[in-house]
């Protein structure tokens, strides 16, 4: 498509779809394949050799990656999405090498950065279990990328995100407060009509939520806006950093002050360059968290594509492993990795899933199921199956 047909630097879907989202060299590749007239039957595999954290990542992309697929005639198994891995193949493809070489390069990139984001969303579910937890991310963020990130995040388990267009590609509705803009519109001195203007204008059935900490000082602002709305749900706290002190303090000296007059049905929501670190130490002092940066500037998970056998014969480059493997997931919560045509654990559940069987798509992919997914494998791999609380 000609750039002024569009405004936006933005690969277009199409291009996606036909391969042409690809780095160079796939290109080069396929026209030296076809001028030796060669195409070898291949089985390749996506692994992560990094884990940054040192914990085990949680998959997700491959709803969107398995659409590269369709049509081809290729076999592809893959984790299923909300699957915890620390190691092995997250997928596999199984077909003439030429027929897919050129969407190695989106297949990784679907993958890489959903799964980069699933996996810090749920670092930080798992600091803070029992307090609901809000992706506020996007504006990190290229805008297309916005359903994937929201996506991601739900899928490991927080519960609820900003970006209204993600919402609508995703069937759920964006939630949020009000911006610092919205009180500034107002002046200063005048936030209860910036609050009362809120509690007019917006929908009854969102939350009543007042940002606290634009003008003046935290508990000054909260006890106002809980005098000036009736039936305020909570007050929010973005205190820049510079001003904020020991937050931890604050908060606790804002719950105070509310609970004092009364106000002990407003909660306390608090956002702004939060952390793992920052939601378990003020777990016990919020009611809720905005989170953006923690998810949104995750690093892309490490995956590569490697073939490992060729004509049925293993194959593989130096340091790689060759020949197809599986993955079983044991009543532990264990990894274990082993030869595809091998026995694997008796007690193991095999991961790798068929979801494309001959170009035609053999699995869908549901959110609530993924989320389900998600929680459950978490709960054996990180809690060995008791489903507890993760204290760091
Ligand atoms: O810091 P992050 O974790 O990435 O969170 C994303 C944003 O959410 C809060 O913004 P707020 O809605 O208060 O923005 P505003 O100052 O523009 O009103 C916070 O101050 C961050 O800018």
């Amino acid at each position: 498509m000609p750039e002024d047909d569009q405004p936006f630097a933005i690969v277009p879907p199409a291009a996606i779809r036909d391969g042409r989202a690809t780095d160079a060299y796939f290109r080069r590749t396929e026209a030296a394949l076809d001028a030796a007239d060669r195409n070898p039957h291949v089985v390749a595999e996506v692994t992560a050799s990094q884990f940054p954290t040192g914990e085990p990542a949680l998959f997700d992309g491959i709803q969107d990656a398995v659409h590269l697929f369709e049509g081809l005639p290729v076999d592809v198994h893959a984790l299923p999405p909300g699957t915890c891995f620390d190691g092995g193949p997250v997928v596999r493809i199984e077909g003439p090498y030429r027929s897919f070489a050129r969407y190695e390069t989106s297949l990784l990139g679907f993958l890489s950065g959903a799964t980069a984001f699933a996996t810090a969303a749920h670092e930080l579910r798992r600091a803070a279990p029992e307090t609901p937890v809000l992706s506020f991310g996007a504006r990190h963020l290229h805008p297309s990328l916005a359903a994937v990130l929201e996506r991601s995040a739900l899928l490991a388990g927080l519960d609820g995100f900003s970006h209204v267009a993600a919402g609508d590609r995703l069937g759920r509705e964006a939630s949020g407060t009000m911006p610092h803009a919205l009180v500034i519109c107002f002046g200063r001195g005048e936030q209860e009509a910036a609050w009362r203007a809120f509690d007019d204008g917006v929908d009854p059935d969102v939350p009543r939520t007042a940002l606290v900490d634009t003008y003046s000082d935290e508990v000054d602002e909260a006890v106002r806006a809980a005098e000036a709305v009736d039936d305020l749900g909570g007050v929010r706290l973005d205190t820049t950093g510079s001003r904020r002190g020991d937050f931890r303090h604050i908060c606790r000296e804002v719950r105070w002050e509310l609970d004092a007059r009364g106000h002990d049905d407003v909660d306390l929501f608090v956002s702004g360059g939060l952390g793992v670190a920052d939601l378990r130490e003020l777990r016990d002092v919020a009611d809720g968290f905005g989170v953006g940066g923690a998810i949104s500037n995750a690093d892309p998970a490490d995956f590569g594509l490697d073939i490992v056998t060729v004509e049925g014969e293993p194959a593989a480059k130096r340091g790689k492993l060759p020949l197809p493997k599986q993955v079983y997931r044991t009543p532990d919560g264990a990894h274990h990795v082993g030869l595809a045509h091998e026995e694997g654990p008796a007690d193991g559940d095999p991961l790798l899933e068929p979801v494309v069987a001959d170009g035609e798509l053999v699995r869908e992919f549901d959110l609530d199921a993924g989320i389900g997914r998600a929680r459950e494998d978490a709960a054996l791999v990180f809690e060995g199956g008791s489903g507890g609380e993760d204290d760091g």
